[in-house]
């Protein structure tokens, strides 16, 4: 793992541990026997640090947290490698990250790649750079830039660093030779002056300043976690302590970070992130053994905000668009959203204006959907009724070329029913994007009975392509996120005509760590949107919806939303919704006292007594419910494993990162408990039969352990 390599009077050490030289157990291990053999060698008069492959180490070997630690620690290695007398030249490329920044920071000499980058990302797993990174960065850079950088985890590129003081020269020829070079020129010089333990914090005097103003700072972005708030007060150590204390301080901010909850769900979503894009079908074909289709051109049908916002997200990379809408003023207004969009993006540095004119060149807008006859692949983002989408695939699957892939943007009808409508269900898929589709990250992309590997592998593909992360999940009536949300919707609504008021629920969720509560995000949408889809559904089965429907075809409904349509209270768009706005368009919500007159007028012509909810039970309904429709997610195989849905959760419907997702929110609760609520609520609410436990839920609770997560699926699915 650590090549031991003597060159005349240098001695390299070449870290050698695919993909990311992770300083796992054997490469701290190589990295000391391999300074004392150094040390120890009457030859060698100076040492070199390196990485073989594409990078320096990127850091600690994540893995190996929530493991009994292995000595010796990275903290033991690094001050083997201060303590060295004979001069440590760290030569870094590819990306220095946290542990091996910090093995670069207890190095004498700091030398780097033109091109590669350095910074402490350990905040993103909820961590600090618990190697004396907090202490050391701070004397080299000064109190303000160390703490920007330790606490947002942003990479720098070498030539910033360099103006930081982070490193001591660039290179732009051959590292190693250059690294060898710089060895011998520093042979023989003094070291003391070059060990950061020795050296004072040089602005140590305006640390409370900097600590006050940072920390309001991480309070304000990063509302609710702890990993930047240690942060913090670790860099403030390292200005106010002798070293060795603040030394001890950082070790035990660390631990404490190393065993939080946060850390545990932050770490679980850096593998998810990387997990989710890995798509496999029952069938076995996977991301190893299929090929995706080039795509090198794209219909999208429907310029509403949805398609215009879909089409942003193929040309801003390059791919040809043709955008169809049947009204021309329809479409005139879309084009003309589109290039202020772009602009918007040039004016936040984005986008250049040069990017802006070559994604306009490439969009061309139409109103015949003849035109579509030889695109590679279509997006419809029409009106949410089956009808009408299953008679746009008929015409699409006459018009466009064989091999053309055909895709909605439904966000919960069944692509099995829109595949019938054509003769090609092979190569029908859907692409669920999440509004504002150029904005929010994630791609729901959904596979029916019928959708070819090839197709799935394309859709997947070109999902990356356009920057989005994808997960792939089968057809059923919401998917994943409209289906599991659909109860958070619910229980939020029954419990205003319990007790609740839309700000209780909404702050509740939004304490937990949620982006917005639902009634916010129901504000941000439109009443009307839901207003429409419950009529649609009603008179599909032949129901009429009333103020007085309670229930309907046995489960509980409540009409309080529809009060809200008939009241023409929309949300954002027209100044009030759940929530008072000072104008329509406007952004800031006020509790509405006009809504708790609703809410009261509606419980008592339902005769409903009203009571204090307390907020452990908004947490439960809303939360629980919905993760027990994960669970029946999970035992349907409608989502191949739980890190597929808590990745769904984080990028499109702002569950909290620290949190990891509903899913591992429920392991950390405990499935004995959850399934226990859920057992309790179903009794106190047969009528809403989603509350009915899952199997897979069940049999996982009564394990006598808890199964860890990674085992939901393969343990118990199997066997239902
Ligand atoms: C006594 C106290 C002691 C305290 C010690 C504290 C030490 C320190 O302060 C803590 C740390 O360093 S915390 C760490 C701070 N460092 C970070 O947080 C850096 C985290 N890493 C990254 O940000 C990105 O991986 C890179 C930018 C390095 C490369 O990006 P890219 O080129 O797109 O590649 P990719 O697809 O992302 O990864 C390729 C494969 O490598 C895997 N893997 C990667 N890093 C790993 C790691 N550290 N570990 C294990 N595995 C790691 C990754 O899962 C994937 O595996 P898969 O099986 O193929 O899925």
């Amino acid at each position: 793992m650590v090549d031991y390599i003597v060159d005349g009077n240098i001695a390299v050490l070449e870290i050698n541990n695919p993909p990311v030289n992770a300083l796992s157990i054997h490469v701290r291990e190589g990295l000391l026997t391999g300074i004392q053999k150094a040390n120890q060698d009457g030859s060698v008069q100076a040492i070199v640090i390196i990485g073989k492959g594409s990078t320096f180490p990127s850091g600690a070997d994540i893995r190996e947290f929530g493991k009994p630690p292995k000595e010796p620690w990275l903290t033991a290695v690094g001050e083997a490698i201060e303590a060295s007398e004979k001069p440590v030249i760290s030569a870094l490329h590819g990306t220095a990250l946290g542990g091996g920044l910090e093995v670069a920071l207890f190095s004498h000499y700091r030398i780097a790649d033109e091109r590669s980058r350095v910074g402490f990302p350990e905040v993103k797993l909820g961590l600090l750079p618990g190697a004396q990174g907090t202490i050391r960065l701070p004397r080299l850079t000064g109190l303000a830039v160390a703490m920007r950088i330790i606490t947002s985890g942003d990479h720098i590129n070498a030539p910033e660093a360099l103006k930081y003081g982070i490193l001591d020269k660039l290179i732009s020829g051959n590292l190693l030779q250059e690294a060898k070079t710089f060895a011998k020129s520093v042979i023989g010089k003094p070291l003391d002056n070059r060990r950061l333990s020795k050296i004072a914090v040089r602005d140590a005097a305006t640390v409370d300043k900097h600590f006050d103003e940072a920390l309001a700072e991480v309070k304000r972005k990063y509302k609710g976690m702890i990993a930047p708030v240690n942060c913090l007060k670790s860099i403030r150590g390292s200005a106010k302590l002798p070293f060795v204390e603040a030394a001890r301080l950082e070790a035990a901010l660390f631990r404490e970070l190393l065993t939080s909850a946060q850390s545990a769900a932050l770490r679980y979503s850096f593998f998810a992130d990387r997990s989710a894009p890995r798509w496999k079908l029952p069938s076995g074909a996977s991301i190893e053994n299929t090929k995706p289709d080039i795509i090198k051109s794209v219909a999208v049908i429907g310029a509403g905000t949805m398609g215009s916002a879909i089409a942003i997200c193929f040309i801003r990379v390059g791919i040809p668009v043709l955008l169809v809408e049947q009204n021309d003023k329809l479409l005139q207004n879309a084009l003309k959203n589109i290039g202020q969009i772009l602009q918007g993006s040039v004016k936040l540095n984005r986008i250049t204006a040069d990017q802006r004119k070559q994604s306009l060149q490439i969009l061309r807008g139409e109103t015949s959907l003849d035109i579509v006859s030889d695109v590679d692949l279509v997006v419809e983002a029409v009106f949410e009724n089956l009808k009408l989408k299953q008679e746009i695939f008929a015409r699409l699957d006459k018009i466009c070329k064989p091999s053309a892939l055909l895709c909605s943007n439904t966000s919960t009808l069944d692509i099995d029913k829109i595949a019938v409508a054509t003769n090609r269900p092979g190569k029908v898929a859907g692409m669920h994007f999440f509004a504002p589709a150029h904005i929010m990250k994630l791609l729901e992309n959904v596979y029916g009975t019928h959708t070819s590997p090839s197709t799935v592998a394309t859709i997947m593909d070109i999902g990356k392509r356009i920057g989005k992360v994808s997960v792939l999940v089968r057809t059923c009536d919401g998917f994943v996120a409209n289906r599991m949300n659909r109860m958070v919707g619910n229980e939020a609504v029954f419990m205003l005509e319990e007790g609740a008021l839309p700000q209780d629920v909404d702050r509740v969720l939004e304490d937990f760590g949620m982006a917005m509560g639902p009634f916010r995000v129901t504000d941000l949408s439109g009443s009307d949107v839901g207003w429409r889809i419950r009529q649609e559904r009603a008179k599909e089965q032949g129901i009429q919806l009333t103020y007085e429907t309670r229930f309907v075809n046995g489960e509980r409904y409540s009409s309080l939303p529809d009060r809200l349509y008939e009241l023409g209270r929309y949300g954002q768009k027209t100044g009030k919704g759940w929530y008072r706005y000072e104008k329509p368009f406007a952004r800031t919500a006020y509790p509405d006292p006009e809504i708790t007159d609703v809410i009261n007028s509606h419980c008592r012509s339902l005769g409903i007594e009203r009571r204090v909810i307390p907020p452990q039970e908004i947490i439960e309904r809303c939360l629980f419910a919905a993760i027990n429709e994960g669970f029946k997610v999970l035992e349907e195989g409608v989502a191949e494993k739980p890190e597929n849905i808590d990745i769904i959760w984080q990028y499109g419907l702002g569950f909290p990162r620290y949190r990891g997702g509903p899913m591992f929110y429920a392991s950390q609760v405990g499935l004995k408990t959850i399934y226990e609520r859920v057992c309790y609520y179903y009794d106190a609410f047969p009528h809403s039969s989603y509350w009915a436990p899952s199997d897979l839920l069940r049999k996982l609770a009564s394990h006598s352990t808890e199964v860890p997560i990674d085992q939901w699926t393969s343990k118990e699915r199997s066997r239902l």
